[in-house]
């Protein structure tokens, strides 16, 4: 896992409060963005720097005049307020032949550096802005922003228009608005520069994590003198949709999990998961999965270990399994609005759901004490206030049934005795890996293909 912080402010807080200069850090800053430029342009090439006059400006006008010599680097400023630090930069780079141009001109250009707001973006853009930034995205030139995309604030919201770089260099630390599902678009490829000061030794309190690919862990089995009762009893809840709840079923016994069963009207069930009246002997179970609005008994399944996904969040019901320490809660956008509405939590639109999702899933998990699996372009995990990240998924699960198998990995888990915790993140994980893993167009993963790709994590 990597950490994640809120903001740069902490950082560069710390950083001072050692002795460091803001042209110390910012000196490391342009180092990182110019090796980036090294390693991606061929000398010799015309570089534009999009400049702010806040410290991001300051970064960018630092890094032309490193550049300045091997490149042709030309300053363009969206403002003629320039803070002491940008002022600086700028004596210093007019000195070393680093011209400033009062237009920008895109013709010729090889790669543009945008360093016109990075963690101090507080309003919406100006017009001007938005213009500029509408005939940057649609150049071909390789793009670089410096620490955040122009237009992405620090929660992870577009403030009108947004740079859309291939590359993002977080500054000193990564900052989780670099991994809101909009920012998906805007960031590319996010790395973090290391400002003189590692973010391990910067880190001194809680903060969230940004999962990775090492971080999967497949319930494997070690012990051979087991059976099927060692991996647990998985119950499905069927309802309205009941190939819903068959295919979660299906992706609980291909994740390990001994039993399968499912409780509710099955018509055609594939005869590897039992039918059953009653949730007796279940060791976890996954409900809300096209349940519509099918009659269901909880009173013997709240104190369990669950998945409570789909349309259970607009039910009466789900309020009983509180407080379930080992409750998953899947809702999508909208289910997370209705889902905290139900709870008396907020009455708030989707959209704003969506706008101010990290604190809004911070804090369902703090009062629920259950962990929250917002889903997304970049899923959110949430627990007892620590947010756990996902940017490994792809378009590719963007189709019906993809929610109900990621349902179906996390029940699997849990019936192997899985935290609710690990549960989540490891289904994430798995989930993403199953379709990274798919060979064929990114159009065409069915939830089975999806289903199928777990036997081979
Ligand atoms: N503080 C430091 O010492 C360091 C800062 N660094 C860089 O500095 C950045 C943060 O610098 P700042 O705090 O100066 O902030 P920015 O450079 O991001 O922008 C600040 C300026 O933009 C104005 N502004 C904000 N939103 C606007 C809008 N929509 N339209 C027009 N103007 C707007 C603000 O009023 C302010 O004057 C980081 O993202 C990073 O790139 C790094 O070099 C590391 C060290
Ligand atoms: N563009 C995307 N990038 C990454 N993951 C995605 C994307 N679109 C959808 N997903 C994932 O696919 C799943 C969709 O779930 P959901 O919306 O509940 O669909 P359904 O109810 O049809 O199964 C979630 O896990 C979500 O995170
Ligand atoms: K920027």
């Amino acid at each position: 896992m990597k950490t994640l912080c809120k903001s740069s402010t902490k950082f560069d807080e710390q950083a001072l409060s050692l002795g460091f200069s803001e042209l110390i850090l910012q000196e490391n800053a342009a180092r990182g963005v110019a090796e980036l430029v090294r390693q991606k342009l061929k000398s010799g090439e015309k570089i534009l720097f999009l400049c702010g006059g806040g410290n991001n400006g300051s970064d960018a006008i630092a890094c032309a005049r490193m550049l300045s010599g091997d490149y042709e680097c030309e300053l363009y400023f969206i403002t003629g307020n320039l803070n002491a630090n940008a002022q600086a930069q700028l004596n210093i780079a007019l000195k070393v032949g680093v011209n400033r141009v009062s237009q920008p001109d895109l013709e010729n250009i090889g790669c543009v550096i945008d360093g016109m707001f990075g963690s101090g973006l507080s309003r919406d853009l100006d017009a001007e802005i938005i213009l500029l930034l509408d005939r940057i995205n649609t150049h071909n030139a390789l793009k670089i922003a410096i620490d955040f995309p122009s237009g992405l604030d620090g929660n992870g919201n577009i403030r009108g228009a947004c740079f859309k770089a291939d590359f993002t260099l977080s500054m000193g630390a990564l900052k989780i608005g670099l991994f809101s599902d909009v920012a998906k678009d805007m960031t590319g490829e996010v790395s973090l520069v290391n400002l003189g000061l590692s973010d391990n030794r910067f880190i001194t309190h809680q903060e969230d994590f940004l999962l990775e690919r090492t971080d999967l862990n497949l319930p494997s089995r070690t012990l051979q003198n087991v059976h099927k009762g060692s991996f647990g009893h998985a119950f499905v809840a069927l309802g309205q949709m009941p190939g819903a709840g068959i295919m979660a079923a299906t992706a609980a016994l291909i994740m390990g999990a001994g039993k399968v069963s499912v409780v509710g009207k099955a018509e055609n069930l594939t005869p590897q998961i039992m039918q059953k009246n009653n949730f007796d002997g279940a060791d976890a179970v996954a409900i809300g999965i096209g349940l519509g609005n099918a009659d269901i008994d909880i009173s013997a399944i709240k104190h369990l270990p669950c998945v409570l996904d789909a349309d259970l969040c607009y039910r009466a019901e789900i309020r009983e399994f509180l407080p379930n320490p080992s409750a998953v809660f899947t809702p999508h956008p909208k289910e997370f609005s209705g889902l905290l509405r139900n709870l008396g939590l907020a009455d708030i639109s989707i959209e704003e759901a969506i706008k101010n999702r990290f604190e809004l899933a911070r804090e369902f998990s703090r009062q629920t004490k259950g962990v929250l699996l917002l889903k997304g372009a970049n899923p959110i995990i949430a627990y007892n206030g620590t947010l756990y990240l996902c940017n490994l998924g792809s378009n590719k699960l963007s189709v019906g049934g993809s929610g109900d198998v990621l349902a179906g990995i996390i029940l699997g888990y849990l019936a192997q005795g899985f935290s609710a915790l690990e549960a989540a993140k490891n289904a994430v994980l798995a989930h993403a890996k199953s379709a990274e893993n798919y060979q064929g167009n990114d159009y065409s993963m069915t939830p089975l293909d999806l289903i199928d790709g777990l036997k081979y994590l």
